[in-house]
């Protein structure tokens, strides 16, 4: 089922939450809503499921227009951070209680209940009541109740919220399984990026009421289309540097284009010689997590991070020089949008050039 969002508004008394949004959820996938607190991620879930009517604009489930639709008529499933489940009922009854309303004979109700239970690996808790269970088990149920209904969209506000770090990963795995195994057109809501990009087929990234993008994960990450995104996107997140930064080389090339901010994420620095440089600090911390090792790297007043250098000989203390390959920085303009670079071949030939010394003067060191 195909989700559609034409020019929709919802205010709250005075308060704009969303504002004339625009957006097609593509059926059969799995869709993350991701963005700050407040940003109007669950408020949108709501409007899809009915629970919030829009102060104004349509909403399209493939052509149908359900705007002012009952949510009961829908065909939504809905699972919350908090599980929601019957605290008096057993597993088995609380996965056949939207069954039971629907009023489905109670051989079908068991039979349906009891396969939902084996899709989601609970199948031996049927017995049990919730207080019985563990985080990850209750929110099994909570999947199995809202899928009992075989909903043509699966509606998921912060499900894993709840959990510890271990079982956030491993039911994020499972979301994702039961996802492809059902082909239910799944809408999943967090603020953590990291189980927004490593679940979703798309991911519609919300601030202050509007999209700022809608991409695949690779493609937010690697192409964003304004600053907000390329910093919420990524962790170590993206270093931004001004034309007036201390670590910038002000006679680089690169220096005198049309851009307000360039964006360089961590492990797209490589090492280039003085004078060819982009940019330049100190190494101020270096910190080892596993086989992670990041530099902490300063100038004047200036931080940004440093990751994936083949460098281990590097100290704390040591000046050093680095560039970036062009399609690896991103540049923005005032109102922070995403510029292209390309724009000005001249300088960009010259940075290719001086690039290329760096590979052939690294090429000879080696
Ligand atoms: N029923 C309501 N009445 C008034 N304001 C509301 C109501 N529901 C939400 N809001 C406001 O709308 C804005 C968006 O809320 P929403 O819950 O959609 O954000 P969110 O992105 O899901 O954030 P969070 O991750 O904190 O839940 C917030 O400023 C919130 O205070």
């Amino acid at each position: 089922m195909q989700v559609r969002f034409e020019d929709v508004t919802m205010r709250f008394n005075d308060k704009v939450v969303l504002d004339r949004i625009n957006f097609t959820l593509p059926s059969q996938e799995l869709i993350s809503f991701l963005g700050p607190s407040g940003c109007g991620k669950s408020t949108t879930l709501y409007l899809i499921s009915g629970l919030l009517e829009a102060t104004s604009g349509h909403i399209y489930f493939d052509d149908q227009d359900v705007t002012k639709l009952d949510p009961v008529k829908r065909e939504v499933g809905l699972v919350f951070q908090n599980y929601a489940l019957y605290p008096h009922m057993t597993v088995l009854d609380n996965i056949m209680f939207p069954l039971k309303m629907a009023k489905v004979p109670k051989k079908e109700r068991v039979e349906t209940a009891k396969r939902m239970a084996e899709l989601t690996h609970i199948a031996d808790q049927l017995d049990k009541f919730p207080r019985q269970l563990s985080g990850g088990q209750q929110q099994r149920v909570a999947i199995s109740r809202a899928l009992s209904k075989s909903p043509d969209i699966l509606l998921m506000d912060e499900p894993l919220s709840n959990l510890d770090a271990r079982l956030r990963v491993e039911m994020r795995e499972e979301i994702r399984r039961i996802q492809q195994e059902t082909g239910v057109t799944t809408v999943f809501v967090t603020h953590d990026q990291e189980e927004a990009l490593s679940i979703a087929d798309h991911v519609m990234v919300l601030d202050k009421g509007e999209i700022q993008q809608m991409s695949d994960p690779v493609t937010l990450y690697r192409q964003p289309k304004n600053l907000f995104v390329a910093k919420f996107i990524g962790s170590p997140a993206i270093n931004t540097f001004t034309k007036t930064s201390p670590a910038l080389n002000p006679q680089a090339s690169l220096a005198g284009l049309n851009w307000t901010t360039l964006g360089i994420r961590p492990e797209h620095f490589k090492f280039t010689q003085v004078g060819q440089h982009l940019i330049q600090g100190v190494i101020s911390r270096i910190e080892q997590v596993g086989k992670d090792i990041t530099f902490h790297v300063q100038a004047d007043h200036e931080h940004f991070v440093v990751s994936d250098l083949n460098a281990t000989q590097l100290q704390a203390g040591d000046q050093i020089y680095l560039t970036a390959d062009l399609d690896h920085i991103q540049a923005f303009d005032a109102q922070g949008q995403a510029v292209s670079l390309n724009d000005s071949a001249g300088a960009i030939t010259d940075l290719q050039e001086s690039v290329s010394q760096v590979e052939e003067a690294d090429q000879a060191h080696e």
